[in-house]
């Protein structure tokens, strides 16, 4: 079970803790973490409101991916009024933006107009798009704009979710949406079926020349011997792409009597088995199909797989139907292979560029049949499709978990609920540690350590490494940190986060013991707290719900960590918690929490104090003073 192992944690033998206390945070600091904003009332009353999943584990079993990704570069107190919004939010709370830039389905529109303030603008140029972006805390697009890396600089941070409505994201540039800490969420599934029958529809019509017949009558002729067609039972179509809308054309051309072969890399056997379709290599699927159907997603690796070399291994007279991504064939390479008649003919009803130039040899090619990007174009998969989108839009704005994020973790939805008070200590760990750096910079390595009963493989700890990421760096610098860019950002600024899972002996109904956090090549500002080892390193558990400060270097403390915290070391005596309380009182700055932690007695100590307001620089400086303090340091929560 265990890689490693250590022996069980005990309460620290010299530790004394004087408790008065208000309610933890927990859950409106994981919420504005979700959103990277300030915790408010309002991220509660939101949060509860819609029975957010930090209240209703059960409310759903499926494998939910964070989708935080909101962000505010405004001040805490400007945040606090504009960050989310929602019918029954507070009023002085100003709704979202929802830009809509194409044709959404009503009902999502609905959705979305009961939560934002939704402006519908189609049709707008790179240049409008950019000006009206930097207003707006949500967008969403289908295939037909193209979400720029201009896109987000232009938004200026206030842009928090992509929506895509639709399946492929090739049109949102996932890198810079990343590095914004932008969350992406697309609606994959409520068009798949609408896409498969249009393949089947461009397959059907292609091989009876529906389209061309049609074309000719209206045209006033009345061709019967030009339009022979082929027939498609006993035929072999290889499907490209066995995903979603790949293995639904596959179950319909089974049903129409045909032979079907998939390629896919990472299509399981099994499913493939289980509708009769034999997986199969490029090649061999290439060259032994009779039609060939792409349902790939357009990616550096498939643009432009259908190529002259391709188009040379295929079966003379083989049939083409795209309903994927224009980008996946060179269509100029698709114009010369039906020109030689190496590809007898193609259905396509996506584009290189769309929609394309007017004179495209390929659009107008007599044996290539057209439809504008229609595949989803259903009434039920536009409606299905508009609400997808819009709950997960209105979910991100709310800092919940959404099923179909693209650019942020996968997060179970009961890992996040049982881990929600672990997140809160794993950040404020994260600032204490930061500031007790001299300097505060210069950091390059920080290691986290979690101490836990359950095997390191049970523990899924990316959401606390980005808080903890978020804590270390968003004190120092002007960066702000979601769980979109924390790993990026922390990259980018040279910050290497190493983590060791530590097996130990406590109860396994808690997902985590303790969580230790260390600083190497730093030079500290507190000395005590540096570890033996010469790392700054501080240890934290969530008691009771709360979290608490339990380790400072080498010495025990045992603190709740909340307001600020005054750490001090001093010569161990009697009389010291009254001498330091005394002058904290004297400036009405409430104690809420202390802890003296010592190695010997009546040698060094360390005392953590916890202060709701934040002591004037006259009230540190006559701590400094009391002459039993060796050192002291201030740190901000
Ligand atoms: N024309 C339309 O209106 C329309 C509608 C829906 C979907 N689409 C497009 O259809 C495509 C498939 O959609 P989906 O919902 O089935 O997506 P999906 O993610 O469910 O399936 C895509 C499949 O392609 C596979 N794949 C990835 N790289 C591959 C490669 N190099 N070779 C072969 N297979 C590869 C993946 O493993 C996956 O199984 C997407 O490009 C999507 O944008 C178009
Ligand atoms: O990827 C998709 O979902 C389809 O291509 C549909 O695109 P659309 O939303 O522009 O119709």
């Amino acid at each position: 079970m265990a890689s490693s192992s250590t022996k069980p944690i005990s309460t620290p033998p010299f530790t004394t803790t004087i408790s008065s206390s208000s309610q933890p945070s927990t859950r409106s600091s994981l919420l504005s973490f979700l959103r990277n904003t300030t915790p408010t009332p309002i991220s509660l009353k939101l949060s509860h409101s819609r029975n957010s999943f930090l209240n209703s584990h059960s409310s759903s079993s499926r494998s939910l991916s964070i989708k935080n990704a909101t962000k505010t570069i405004e001040s805490a107190e400007t945040s606090r009024v504009s960050k989310v919004g929602g019918q029954d939010a507070d009023s002085q709370e100003t709704k979202p933006t929802i830009l809509v830039s194409e044709k959404l389905g009503e009902a999502g529109l609905e959705l979305l107009r009961s939560f934002g303030d939704v402006d519908c603008s189609y049709d707008l140029s790179q240049e409008d798009l950019c000006k009206k972006i930097a207003s707006c805390d949500a967008l969403i697009v289908r295939s037909g704009t193209k979400v720029t890396r201009q896109v987000f600089e232009a938004a200026k941070g206030k842009l928090k979710v992509v929506g895509r409505a639709g399946v492929g994201i090739d049109n949102v540039d996932l890198q810079a949406a990343t590095e914004f800490g932008c969350l992406v969420v697309n609606a994959p599934t409520a068009n798949t079926v609408a896409a498969a029958e249009h393949g089947i529809a461009l397959l059907a019509a292609m091989a009876r020349n529906v389209a061309q017949a049609d074309a000719s009558m209206k045209a006033g002729q009345w061709q019967r011997n030009k339009y022979v067609g082929v027939s498609l039972v006993g035929k072999t179509l290889a499907v490209m792409g066995f995903g979603k809308v790949g293995s639904e054309v596959a179950r319909r051309a089974k049903g129409l009597g045909m032979q079907v072969i998939a390629h896919d890399p990472y299509a399981p056997a099994d499913r493939a088995r289980a509708i009769g379709v034999e997986l199969v290599s490029f090649d061999q699927a290439i060259s032994t199909a009779d039609f060939i159907s792409l349902h790939m997603p357009l990616t550096p690796s498939t643009e432009k797989v259908f190529n002259d070399d391709t188009f040379a291994k295929v079966k003379t007279g083989v049939r083409i139907i795209n309903v994927a991504r224009g980008g996946v064939i060179d269509e100029d390479a698709l114009v010369r292979a039906l020109d030689s008649g190496k590809v007898a003919q193609a259905a396509l009803d996506v584009f290189t560029e769309e929609p394309p130039p007017k004179d495209s040899k390929l659009v107008q090619h007599e044996r290539v049949t057209v439809t504008p990007h229609l595949g989803a174009s259903t009434k039920e998969a536009q409606e299905g499709v508009a609400i997808e989108i819009a709950e997960a839009v209105v979910g991100a704005l709310q800092g919940e978990l959404a099923a179909t994020a693209v650019n942020a973790p996968m997060v179970p939805a009961e890992v996040l609920s049982e881990l929600a008070p672990y997140v809160v200590l794993a950040e404020k760990l994260g600032r204490l540690a930061v500031q007790l750096v001299a300097g505060g910079s210069g950091i390059k390595s920080a290691k986290v350590v979690y101490r836990s009963s359950r095997d390191p493989d049970d523990l899924d700890t990316r959401l606390l490494r980005a808080m903890i990421t978020k804590g270390i760096i968003e004190p120092i610098s002007d960066s702000f940190i979601n769980l979109v860019n924390a790993d990026f950002t922390a990259k980018q600024k040279g910050l290497r986060i190493s983590e060791e899972r530590v097996v130990v002996d406590t109860s396994p109904e808690f997902p985590i013991h303790s969580i230790q956090v260390q600083l190497s090549n730093v030079d500290s500002k507190f000395g005590s707290g540096v570890s033996e080892g010469g790392d700054i390193s501080i240890e934290g558990r969530v008691k009771y719900g709360k979290p608490h400060l339990t380790r400072v270097g080498s010495f025990s403390v045992d603190v709740s960590l909340e307001g600020n915290l005054i750490l001090c070391r001093q010569v161990d005596q009697p009389g010291m918690i009254g001498q330091v309380g005394n002058i904290l009182g004297e400036q009405n700055v409430n104690v809420s929490f202390m802890s003296v932690g010592r190695t010997v007695q009546r040698r060094k100590a360390i005392m953590a104090i916890g202060v709701d307001e934040e002591p004037n620089q006259e009230t540190l400086k006559k701590i400094g003073e009391v002459p039993a303090i060796e050192e002291f340091v201030f740190l901000k929560l």
